[in-house]
């Protein structure tokens, strides 16, 4: 497995790409390639099998209509759900609108196979992931950042040209991405275990608030909004990228299911035995912390400093006016807001050791800092 990044240079983009992409599919993915790429200067075409959505994108400034005298694209990207991504990438290279292909689908194995059964050269397609993404759809969501510091995997096998890889690499460079190389049968069970069960996870957790009182509901804060974000996405997406990864989806959730099982004997059972529940905690405490972090870094605990803001316009300007003058450096921002509360509270996640400095600045601008 490789990782790499690198910055793109003015001129890169006409380079890389001397005919220009062509990304089929606008929606949410494919309307962010064409930002990025623009943004870079590329040449960008775009189609979708709903006329009206490539308009939408091409307003956006994703790029301009593609049409049926534009001459073969150095690149195609196939932004298009899992099971449609076989067939449009065989017409792609049947019809020679692109010299090479990418899809940009959530698991990589099946719908390499579906090229094979559909593209008379499929060494010419390559599949790839953008590990970035949201939980809404369509053009409009579209970002041009979406993809920055982000992980591109890419899928080259036996029979795929090299120049199908050098030119997905320069795509995933282009957006900003770190691309990554690893077989369809690696990359689909990562993401089996770091977004396709945390997916299930978060729908069945959110599930759960659908048939209760409002007044329980109202009680929620913005952990459990962290831990059901991706439940926002949409249903008929995640059904085909779950059918498509149905094996190791199952295996990451049967042994879910071994330490929910777990969970439910410790709890049930003898209330003087914890160890089996803080076995389970404690895995998850050191779970957590393998997670990558800003930029793709390591997970880093930071300090956080709580700061108390007035419900009223400009408080925020003004705080973070005075966090500037602090030269701290902010890794991360959370605003919590509970409804109805005159007051909301900004949290402010510093390097470890930063957190006084910053709170002795902030104090003296006569800023209230919670605990
Ligand atoms: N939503 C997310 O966060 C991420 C999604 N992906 C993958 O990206 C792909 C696209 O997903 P989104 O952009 O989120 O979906 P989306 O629903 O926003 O966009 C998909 C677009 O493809 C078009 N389309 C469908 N079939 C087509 C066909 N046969 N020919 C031409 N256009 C067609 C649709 O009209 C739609 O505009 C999927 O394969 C998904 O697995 C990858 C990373 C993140
Ligand atoms: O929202 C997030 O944090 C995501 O991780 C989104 C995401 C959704 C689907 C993918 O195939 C890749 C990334």
């Amino acid at each position: 497995m490789t990782a790499e990044r690198s910055t793109v240079q003015p001129g890169d983009a006409a380079a890389a790409f001397p005919a220009g992409v062509l990304v089929v599919g606008t929606g949410l993915v494919g309307t962010s390639v064409g930002l990025a790429l623009r943004r870079v200067g590329a040449d960008v075409r775009l189609r979708d099998a709903t006329p009206a959505l490539a308009r939408e994108a091409v307003s956006l400034g994703a790029g301009r209509l593609a049409t049926a005298d534009d001459p073969p694209a150095s690149l195609a990207v196939a932004a298009v759900p899992p099971e449609a991504v076989g067939e449009v990438v065989g017409e792609i290279l049947n019809s020679g609108a692109a010299e090479y292909v990418t899809d940009v689908a959530s698991v990589k194995a099946l719908p390499a196979a579906r090229v094979g059964e559909h593209a008379t050269d499929p060494g010419r397609y390559v599949g790839s992931h953008p590990m970035a993404g949201r939980e809404v759809s369509g053009p409009a969501a579209a970002l041009p950042d979406l993809f920055e510091g982000r992980p591109w995997v890419l899928c080259p096998d036996d029979g795929t040209h090299q120049q199908a890889v050098t030119r997905a690499l320069a795509l995933a460079r282009m957006v900003g991405a770190a691309p990554i190389t690893m077989t369809a049968d690696d990359h689909d069970a990562a993401v089996a275990l770091v977004s396709h069960s945390p997916h299930v996870v978060a729908a069945l957790v959110a599930a759960r608030f659908t048939a209760v009182a409002e007044q329980q509901v109202r009680l929620a804060g913005p952990g459990v909004a962290d831990v059901t974000r991706v439940a926002g996405g949409d249903p008929e997406l995640w059904t085909e990228i779950l059918t498509a990864n149905a094996g190791a989806v199952s295996a990451v959730l049967r042994g879910l299911r071994g330490d929910l099982d777990r969970v439910l004997e410790a709890l049930e059972t003898s209330a003087d035995d914890r160890r089996n529940l803080r076995d389970v905690l404690r895995s998850g405490v050191d779970g957590r912390a393998r997670l990558p972090g800003k930029h793709g870094t390591a997970h880093t605990e930071f300090a956080t400093l709580v700061v108390v803001v007035d419900d009223r316009p400009g408080q925020l300007a003004a705080l973070f006016a005075d966090v500037g003058t602090a030269e701290v450096n902010v890794e991360d921002v959370r605003i919590d807001h509970s409804p109805g509360q005159p007051v909301g509270l900004v949290e402010l996640d510093v390097r470890p050791g930063a957190e006084d400095q910053l709170g002795d600045v902030l104090r003296g601008r006569g800023w209230t800092i919670r605990g």
